[in-house]
């Protein structure tokens, strides 16, 4: 299938968020299918946000050989209309957290154009009109992100963990508002998660990022395959579900990278004392006490 015919398509991708410093994400190439529903599995620092920002647009890259396709088009030169992004950091933004009431919030972003969907996902996300966004807790704050950032329909949705402080009834609603959604309108979402219960449904495809590139990418689920068509070291039995996957995957991945940390390839910071440059000490508690 030519890159064009993908919804979703990365070519020889390699960023760095500091110049000269070793790169996030190394030679990414991942293709994906309108409709797909793919979840991003890696451990902290595997490279999902800094993904998801760059095919949100955020990030402009103009290295030679690099190709980021939405719907066909350059994200960074002729962004396409139809993508919402969902990060964590939205919460901390202090106009969020101002005195405003949730309805006037919403309709200053458009919400009064798609009424009947914003009060469909009002009901999903138990969201009440008249809170105030200084007087809500961080997860009905993040519910009232989601209703305003899914209220227009959306062709490509880019999710970085926003579902991480919702209730388990609210994040189980919507998963299945998102997946009939998708089903209906053909609509793509990439979801970068760190939470595998009840998520076994939901997606189409699964991929496994570390260290900045895909040690498989986005692959149909489920893996039907004992071993799980391979992509572990261990048998985890028939239909494994996605929790065991990413535990398993998420524990190789640690041992990679305390081997390439023994062998002194760590990509960064210092872990243990005997990494410490000369002249550094480990914190002495005992000494810290002395002026407490
Ligand atoms: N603004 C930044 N400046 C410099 N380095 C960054 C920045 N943001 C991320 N990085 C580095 O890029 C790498 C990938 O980070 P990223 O946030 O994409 O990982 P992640 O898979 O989303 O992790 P998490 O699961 O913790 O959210 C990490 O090594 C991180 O330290």
């Amino acid at each position: 299938m030519a890159a064009s015919a993908y919804e979703i398509s990365v070519d020889g991708l390699t960023y760095s968020h500091v110049p000269d410093t070793p790169p996030s994400l190394t030679n990414v190439n991942i293709h994906l299918p309108k409709g797909s529903r793919t979840i991003l599995v890696g451990a902290n620092g595997a490279g999902k946000s800094t993904l998801l920002q760059i095919l949100a647009g955020k990030r402009l890259i103009s290295t030679p050989g690099t190709d980021v396709r939405i719907k066909g088009r350059d994200v960074f030169r002729s962004t396409p209309e139809g993508i919402t992004f969902l990060g964590t950091e939205w919460a901390m933004n202090p106009v969020v957290r101002g005195d405003i009431v949730v309805s006037d919030f919403l309709n200053s972003v458009g919400g009064y154009r798609h009424k009947a969907r914003r009060d469909l996902l009002l009901d999903i996300l138990d969201v009440d009109l008249d809170w105030h966004m200084h007087q809500i807790s961080d997860g009905e704050r993040r519910r009232v992100q989601l209703v305003m950032g899914l209220m227009a329909d959306w062709d490509v949705l880019l999710l970085d963990e926003v579902t991480v402080d919702l209730d388990v009834l609210v994040r189980n609603d919507l998963l299945q508002f998102l997946k009939k959604d998708s089903e209906t309108r053909g609509a793509t979402i990439l979801y970068a998660t760190h939470i595998f219960d009840g998520l076994n449904e939901f997606p189409t495809h699964v991929a496994h990022m570390h260290l900045g590139t895909f040690l498989m990418e986005p692959t149909p689920w489920p893996f039907a395959n004992a071993a799980a068509g391979g992509v572990t070291t261990v048998d985890l039995g028939p239909n494994p579900s996605l929790y065991a996957v990413a535990l398993q995957w998420l524990a190789e991945d640690r041992d990679r990278r305390r081997a390439l940390e023994n062998g002194g390839r760590k990509r960064r910071g210092a872990r243990r004392d005997h990494s410490l440059r000369d002249g550094w000490r480990l914190f002495d508690w005992k000494e810290a006490a002395n002026f407490i």
